[in-house]
């Protein structure tokens, strides 16, 4: 079930039809969607994670898959640009682990940038507990730092929707171009498998595929826009999802022209990232490794 939706969606040879994916800007779509009113405190005040206050979120939960939120872009437009800088100018730096790694030395995105093959592969980044691609097993030995601004951004995020004691501790972000595709999976690497996951959009639309803790259950298809934000929580924690499309995105956000950047004049260089996000999709998936008391992966007490 799970493949044979991954394969239509994903089909080159004819466009796939997007009646049945779920858009949460579409209102005729609504009782796919249940709105969320938010149990956290109303954080009024301004912060420095480019997000707006929580009171003005739309927050959905797909009917269909308990436990699977969505976020619409909470995002400001500055706030949106500071995470794209971060995700190719800050994390792509080493002492973070990249697939670059393997391939090159290269170390500034910026210089990669003058050489488009070069920054074109650039496909992940892992932060903190890094994950590991071919055990999947977290180790006390392959930790890094996680930086201070995405562990404050997501667990602020995690507060508003009520998980008050959530830490975030491992992060993979994951650099897509238009013909990038992302297979059928379950995250289960996890000590603390109850800790919801969160994961950013950026950039580029895409199809997200969630399906159940099988393959043979059928799965919904989300649309996915720059800014949004999804929690796979409760009976969708471990469920199979994937990304079988990226879409050319119906608008901006990042370059919003009803909202002034006061980054622009800032950041002479925000046409790099520009360019680069013409034909690209940045995903931050953020989770949490140990279990509330646990100090390390090896502390069993
Ligand atoms: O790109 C996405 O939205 C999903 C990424 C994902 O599922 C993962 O990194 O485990
Ligand atoms: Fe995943």
């Amino acid at each position: 079930m799970f493949k044979q939706h991954f394969k239509y969606y994903k089909s080159k040879n004819s466009a796939p039809n997007l009646n049945d994916v779920i858009d949460v800007d579409k209102a005729d779509l609504s009782k796919s969607l249940r709105k969320i009113c938010l149990p956290g405190e109303d954080m009024h005040s301004s912060n420095p994670w480019g997000l707006k206050p929580s009171s003005q979120w739309q927050v959905w939960e797909i009917v269909d898959k308990p436990g699977l939120l969505i976020i619409k872009n909470p995002f400001t437009l500055d706030g949106q640009r500071m995470w794209v800088i971060k995700c190719l100018k800050d994390y792509s730096k080493k002492p973070n682990k990249r697939n670059l790694d393997a391939l090159m030395d290269i170390d500034e995105w910026a210089k990669a940038q003058d050489n488009k093959e070069i920054a074109g592969k650039l496909c992940w980044v892992t932060l903190g507990y890094h994950h590991n691609w071919d055990s999947k097993v977290y180790s006390d030995n392959e930790k890094g730092h996680f930086p201070y601004d995405l562990k404050g951004m997501v667990e602020h995020t995690a507060k508003a929707l009520g998980y008050n004691n959530f830490q975030a501790e491992a992060a993979i972000i994951n650099y897509y171009h238009m013909d990038s595709t992302l297979s059928g999976h379950t995250d289960h690497s996890e000590i603390n498998l109850e800790a919801p996951l969160f994961s950013i959009s950026l950039g580029q639309s895409a199809i997200f595929l969630l399906g159940g803790h099988t393959l043979d259950e059928k799965p919904i298809a989300l649309l996915l826009r720059s800014g949004d934000i999804i929690i796979m929580s409760k009976e969708s924690r471990l469920s199979y999802h994937a990304i079988p499309k990226i879409l050319k995105a119906d608008s901006e956000p990042w370059n919003s022209d009803t909202e002034i950047s006061t980054m622009l004049e800032k950041d002479v260089e925000w046409h790099l990232f520009d360019e680069y996000l013409k034909s690209s999709r940045i995903n931050i998936n953020v989770r949490q490794v140990l279990k509330p008391h646990q100090k390390s992966v090896s502390d069993v007490t």
